[in-house]
């Protein structure tokens, strides 16, 4: 591959879960415990706020335990990024922060950030690492039970959608790792980078829904796969 074409890589809940934490629709996934439509849309939020507060507290509060670190998988993605001349993209389905503290630089988390907050009257997006459902005011504007988690749900627009585009437009090698394909946009990507000339490569514990759509697959646990297929 031109060591000056683009890479695009996309991950999903998979990547994080020898981290410790759930993936979605594995058989002990979130949505085997809660439906999304109760917790994960703008409607859910309107008709019960401080259940959808609660179901985030607890999973923000789990990420901060001290047992949840990156993966070899998370490494070798930033390693790889530190070494590769060309153009490098990182999008992440994941509200984690563990490709952040992996290390990747050019990242896009398109779904949100569980350790942010965003205010509904001035608009203030920032770190917040407290319980929302104690209604705490926003850091900027100050006025109680305006925040709400800064993640996408469904029925929402997906965030930096325009660069993340662009980049699947003029990317060489497209490389999707740990998602079912089930989500769109996301799932839509792998297309995306085939008519643009992108290689695409998935690399999962098992085929994703999307598995005819890649040129190349590589099968089994992120943190063996990963770094074997980047080193
Ligand atoms: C359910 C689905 C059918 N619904 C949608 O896709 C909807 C509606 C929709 C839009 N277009 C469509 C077209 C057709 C049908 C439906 C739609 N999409 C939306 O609403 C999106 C917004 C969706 C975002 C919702 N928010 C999330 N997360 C944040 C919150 C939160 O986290 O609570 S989605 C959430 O679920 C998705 C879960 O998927 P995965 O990450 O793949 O996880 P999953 O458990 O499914 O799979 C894990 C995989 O890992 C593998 N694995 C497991 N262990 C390992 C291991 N150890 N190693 C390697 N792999 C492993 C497994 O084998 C498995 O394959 C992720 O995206 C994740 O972020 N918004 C939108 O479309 O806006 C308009 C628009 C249109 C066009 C362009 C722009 C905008």
């Amino acid at each position: 591959m031109d060591r000056n074409s683009g890479i695009v890589v996309l991950t999903g809940a998979g990547i994080s879960r020898e981290s410790g934490l759930h993936t979605f629709r594995d058989a002990d996934g979130i949505w085997a415990k809660v439906r999304l439509e109760d917790v994960a849309t703008p409607e859910a939020f309107a008709r019960d706020p401080d259940r959808v507060q609660a179901f985030y507290d607890a999973r923000r509060r789990g990420l901060m335990d001290p047992a949840i670190q990156p993966n070899a998988a998370h490494r070798a993605l930033a390693a790889f990024e530190s070494r590769w001349p060309g153009p490098f993209l990182l999008v992440t389905q994941n509200i984690d922060d563990l490709h952040d503290r992996a290390g990747s630089k050019s990242l896009v988390h398109m779904h949100g950030e569980l350790l942010k907050a965003r205010c509904l009257h001035c608009r203030w997006v920032g770190v917040h690492r407290g319980d929302l459902a104690s209604h705490p005011p926003c850091p900027n504007c100050g006025i109680p039970t305006t925040l709400r988690p800064h993640v996408v749900w469904f029925g929402e627009m997906p965030l930096e959608m325009e660069r993340i585009t662009h980049a699947l437009s003029t990317c060489g090698l497209f490389i999707s790792i740990g998602t079912s394909g089930n989500v769109y946009p996301a799932a839509n990507f792998v297309a995306e980078a085939r008519t643009a000339g992108a290689l695409t490569v998935e690399l999962n514990l098992e085929e994703s829904a999307g598995a005819a759509h890649f040129h190349d697959g590589e099968y089994g646990p992120a943190t063996t796969v990963v770094p074997d297929y980047l080193d």
